[in-house]
């Protein structure tokens, strides 16, 4: 990137300016007065806004129920019920194992939040968000997995001070706490892998199409999980070598797996504790993707670091996950990502700058930015490992 960047730490605060801080508690005062906001939702011309955000707040006063409502769907598999077509109410009944009533309630629930949509005849079909969860069991997968997120939220304060005693996520993700992570098991890894794994094809696509490996020779995939990055960067790059570097449980796993047999010699697994062993050289290309914001600033340094002695002068480094200054994602990255992390007890969302800041501190060139359809699911840096003291070349 080569806009000024902030540096990855607590420092790296926005700035604001003075006039900003006087106008906002203008604003503030006037929004906390009950005879304002009872103008403004009675004037013409300010009404809309005062609805919007009175309906803003009201979202997150109820979103831990919305979530209920869409978590109760996907358990009774409600989606995948109306994917061949509406039905009513006393035909779906029996396959949801509820009540009439109860059918009832979840279904004008699940309509109002636009899952299900009531249709001709009594009957109920897919709504709009309702058919996006039908065709994609990766977010059914998500969230059912969000049972122990909202489990170590139940208590958001002691999670920020650090008195929160189990933690659901920490256990999912054993990797995160653990001093010896090339220990861990088949059974230790298992879930998280087919976790990833579920939903690693929308973002290996978002990546791939933004950047185009087949001038590379060998990627090497770090954190690659059970290989499904690799599996597509392969298909589109016909030339590339490709190797998998994960713990060795989860590299195990990856090899059990038919597609990644079937790519045969040119595919090859190293099962390591990056974070404790050195990376193998001889890729021309390392890829990070939904790896480092997983890791505190002094392990994700140090990652960043051991990528760049292992890769050779003028080879590149593919930096891809979800980041805290995406426009229009801002409550993904800060919020949910923020809190997400640290229910797991490791890492923080960081921004492309406080990102690029790392890459530059690891002796990287400052990276650019690989634009992606859906940069709320993933964004894409790519620094380049300089010839020494030859500056000037673009990654
Ligand atoms: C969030 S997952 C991402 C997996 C994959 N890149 C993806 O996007 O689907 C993080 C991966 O990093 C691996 N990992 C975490 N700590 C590790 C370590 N110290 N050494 C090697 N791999 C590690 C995990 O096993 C896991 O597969």
């Amino acid at each position: 990137m080569r806009r000024s960047a902030a540096p990855g730490g607590l420092s790296a605060a926005t700035t604001v300016a003075p006039w900003r801080d006087r106008w906002s508690l203008w604003r503030d005062r006037l929004l906390a007065s009950p005879r304002f906001r009872q103008w403004a939702a009675g004037f013409p011309l300010t009404r809309w806004v005062a609805h919007r955000r009175a309906q803003s707040l009201f979202d997150l006063v109820a979103g831990f129920v919305y979530s209920q409502v869409l978590l109760a769907c996907v358990q009774l598999r409600l989606f995948d019920h109306l994917a061949d077509g509406p039905l009513t109410v006393s035909a779906l009944q029996p396959r949801l194992g509820l009540d009439a009533a109860a059918t009832l309630r979840l279904l004008q629930a699940a309509q109002a939040l636009q899952l299900v949509e009531a249709r001709h005849g009594g009957r109920w079909g897919l709504g709009p968000l309702g058919a996006v969860m039908a065709g994609d069991r990766a977010i059914s997968a998500m969230v059912e997995h969000h049972g122990a997120l909202y489990a170590d939220l139940a208590d958001p304060v002691a999670l920020l001070r650090g008195q929160a005693r189990d933690s659901h996520l920490a256990a999912f993700w054993p990797y995160a706490t653990t001093s010896a992570p090339g220990q861990l098991g088949d059974a230790d890894v298992g879930a998280y892998s087919e976790l990833m794994s579920a939903s690693q094809p929308l973002v290996a696509e978002q990546v791939l199409d933004a950047v185009d490996l087949r001038r590379f020779a060998c990627l090497m995939d770090v954190g690659g999980g059970q290989g499904r990055f690799l599996i597509e960067a392969g298909r589109r790059a016909p030339s590339l070598a490709l190797r998998l570097l994960d713990l060795p449980a989860v590299v195990e796993r990856a090899q059990r797996q038919p597609e990644w047999q079937a790519l045969g010699a040119r595919a090859s697994v190293h099962g390591a504790d990056f974070l404790r062993q050195p990376l193998p050289g001889g890729a021309d290309i390392v890829s990070l993707v939904r790896v480092v914001h997983d890791h505190d600033d002094e392990a994700a340094q140090a990652l960043l670091r051991a990528v760049h002695a292992a890769l050779p002068p003028e080879g590149r480094l593919l930096l891809a996950e979800p980041m805290a200054d995406t426009p229009g994602a801002a409550r993904m990255g800060d919020a949910y990502f923020g809190f997400y992390l640290l229910a797991m007890r490791s890492g923080r969302p960081r921004s492309a700058a406080q990102l690029a800041a790392m890459l530059q501190a690891a002796g990287f060139q400052a990276p650019h930015e690989h634009a992606t359809r859906q940069p709320l699911q993933t964004r894409v840096l790519m620094a380049l490992k300089p010839v020494a003291n030859v500056p000037g070349a673009r990654a």
